[in-house]
């Protein structure tokens, strides 16, 4: 399916291609310490010429509803997500930003934690490819609201169903995600 004309079938496309591209079977340590049994390498989806698209479509139908100016999250999962989106939109005639929340402030130059445009004042969407413990994005979500951004909610790619969705909602913050393990063949 080259071009898949609805959001249905444009997640079934999406969801065939990170299966395809991005499992990985296999003992795994996460970013959290964790051990697990798969991986899903979401850059290798995230930076496809045929899945960012949809990534990018999917993901600003997802959250149509929440009101933002600018999207973005904790480098490097993020960055090719937020500009998925920001591609799209602009593909559609609309404005949207994205930005890059470092893990650290960076030592010299402006000596920035979050890059791009000055979220100071603004509503913003953060973003992750995939969630685990959602301990990654809520670092984001952190930096944001200490360099006065209101995050308006949470979106990610594919969710792990491990705890990412009850931790961003103890923020009292929204979240969605467009793909689970069920759409994976992982559940
Ligand atoms: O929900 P969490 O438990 O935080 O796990 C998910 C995070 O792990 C991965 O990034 P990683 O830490 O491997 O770093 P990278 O983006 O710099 O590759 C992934 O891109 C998410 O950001
Ligand atoms: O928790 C993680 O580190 C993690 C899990 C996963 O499936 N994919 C990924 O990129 N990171």
């Amino acid at each position: 399916m080259a071009n898949p004309s609805t959001d249905e079938a444009a997640k079934i496309e999406l969801a065939r291609l990170v299966t395809e591209l991005c499992v990985v079977r296999g003992k795994v340590t996460l970013s959290s310490g964790k051990e697990a049994d798969y991986y899903v390498d979401l850059r290798r989806a995230t930076l496809h010429h045929a899945a960012a698209p949809l990534i990018g479509r999917l993901l600003r139908r997802l959250t149509a509803d929440w009101d933002y100016v600018a999207v973005g999250g904790l480098t490097l999962g993020a960055d090719p997500v937020a500009t998925a989106m920001l591609h799209s939109a602009a593909a559609d005639g609309m404005v949207l930003d994205a930005f890059v929340v470092r893990k650290a402030v960076k030592e010299h130059g402006m000596q920035r934690r979050i890059e791009g445009m000055e979220v100071a004042g603004q509503r913003v969407l953060a973003v992750e490819d995939t969630s685990t413990t959602g301990g990654s994005v809520l670092t984001a979500v952190e930096a944001l609201g200490e360099a006065g951004a209101t995050v308006v909610g949470v979106a990610t790619v594919v969710d792990r169903g491990t705890g990412a969705k009850e931790a961003i909602e103890k923020e009292g913050l929204p979240y969605r995600y467009l793909l689970d393990l069920d759409d994976l063949g992982l559940a």
